[in-house]
C-alpha cells in the first residue's frame, strides 16, 4: 500500500516569497489501485508525483510505501513522463533493459525480460529500433515498459499521453488497462483529462489550485468493465459516465472561480 499522509510542499520563489503548492493531502494506493489527480495546470499534481518518486522533499507529512518512508527515488517506483525520456543512441530493447543493467542482470537475461515487456505493450517486433523510427505513442509504450523493468511496486505517470492527439491516447489509455489487468501494479496517474480520469480510475482525486488540496474524492469502476469487456465506446456513451462527467466539470470550474474571486 502507498500511503500519503497529510502531505504539504511549500517552494522558496526567485523574488523571497514562499509558494504553497501542496496542502496536506492525503490517500491511499491499495494494492492494484489505479488512482488518478486531476487538476488544473500549477495544482501541485507534478509537485505530488515528484514527491511520491522522491524526487523531492515533502515540507510537512509522510509518504510510506508498504510501511518504509520514502525519501529518496528507488527501483520500487517507475516513472514515466509526459516527454519520453529514451536514450536516442540506443535500440529500443536496450532502452527498456538499462535499468536492469544498472541493477547488475546479465546481458541475456536483462534481453530477454526487455523482450518479454516489449511484448507487453505491443512492440516486440521494434526491439532493434532507435527511438527516432518510433511514433509518439509507441515512444511512451516503450517508457512504461522500461518503467515496468525492474519490476516496481508502483508505476507514477506524470500525463504520459498529454502530447498525443486523441486518437492514440485512447489507444493509449485501452493499452495501459491491459497491462494493468495483467500486471495487477499500482498506478498514480496524472492528467487534465476528466474523460480519462473517469475511464481509468479506481480512484479519482481532484485537486484545487493552488495550494493543491483534494477537494472530491471519486471511487469508480468503469477502469475495471473495461478490463472485463473490452468495450470503451458503450462505457463513455454510458448515462453514468456523462453524468459523473458533469458533476465533475461543474466541481474543477467551481475551483478556478474560487481562484480568480481571491
Ligand atoms: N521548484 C519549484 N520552485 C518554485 N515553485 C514551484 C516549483 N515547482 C513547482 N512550483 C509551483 O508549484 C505550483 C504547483 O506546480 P505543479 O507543477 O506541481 O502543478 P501541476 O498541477 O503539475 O501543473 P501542470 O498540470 O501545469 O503540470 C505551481 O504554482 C508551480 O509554479
Amino acid at each position: 500500500m502507498l500511503k500519503v499522509d497529510h502531505a504539504s510542499v511549500f517552494f522558496a520563489a526567485r523574488d523571497g516569497r514562499t509558494i504553497h503548492a501542496l496542502d496536506r493531502v492525503s490517500f491511499d494506493i491499495p494494492e492494484s489501485g489505479f488512482v488518478v489527480a486531476l487538476g488544473a495546470s500549477g495544482c501541485g499534481k507534478s509537485t505530488l508525483l515528484n514527491a511520491i518518486a522522491g524526487f523531492l522533499p515533502l515540507s510537512e507529512g509522510a509518504i510510506t510505501l508498504d510501511g518504509r518512508a520514502v525519501q529518496r527515488p528507488g527501483a520500487d517506483r517507475g516513472v514515466v513522463f509526459q516527454r519520453d525520456s529514451l536514450l536516442p543512441w540506443t535500440s529500443v530493447v536496450e532502452n527498456v533493459a538499462l535499468g536492469l543493467k544498472f541493477a547488475g542482470v546479465k546481458r541475456q537475461a536483462r534481453n530477454d525480460l526487455a523482450l518479454e515487456l516489449l511484448r507487453l505493450v505491443g512492440l516486440a517486433e521494434f526491439a532493434k529500433s532507435f527511438p527516432h523510427e518510433l511514433s509518439g505513442g509507441m515512444r511512451q509504450r516503450v517508457g512504461i515498459a522500461r518503467a515496468l523493468a525492474t519490476d516496481p511496486d508502483i508505476l507514477l505517470m506524470d500525463e504520459p499521453f498529454g502530447a498525443l492527439d486523441s486518437l492514440t491516447r485512447e489507444q493509449m489509455q485501452e493499452l495501459l488497462v491491459s497491462v494493468w489487468a495483467k500486471t495487477a501494479k499500482k498506478i498514480f496517474f496524472i492528467t487534465h483529462s476528466i474523460e480519462e480520469a473517469l475511464f481509468l480510475g479506481t480512484q479519482v482525486l481532484l485537486m484545487s489550485p493552488r495550494p493543491g488540496r483534494v477537494i472530491a474524492h471519486f471511487d469508480l469502476d468503469f477502469v475495471k468493465r473495461f478490463a472485463e469487456t473490452g468495450d470503451a465506446r458503450s462505457i463513455k456513451a454510458s448515462p453514468e459516465f456523462a453524468q459523473l462527467r458533469e458533476e465533475i466539470r461543474s466541481i474543477l470550474h467551481r475551483g478556478n472561480d474560487f481562484r480568480s474571486a481571491a
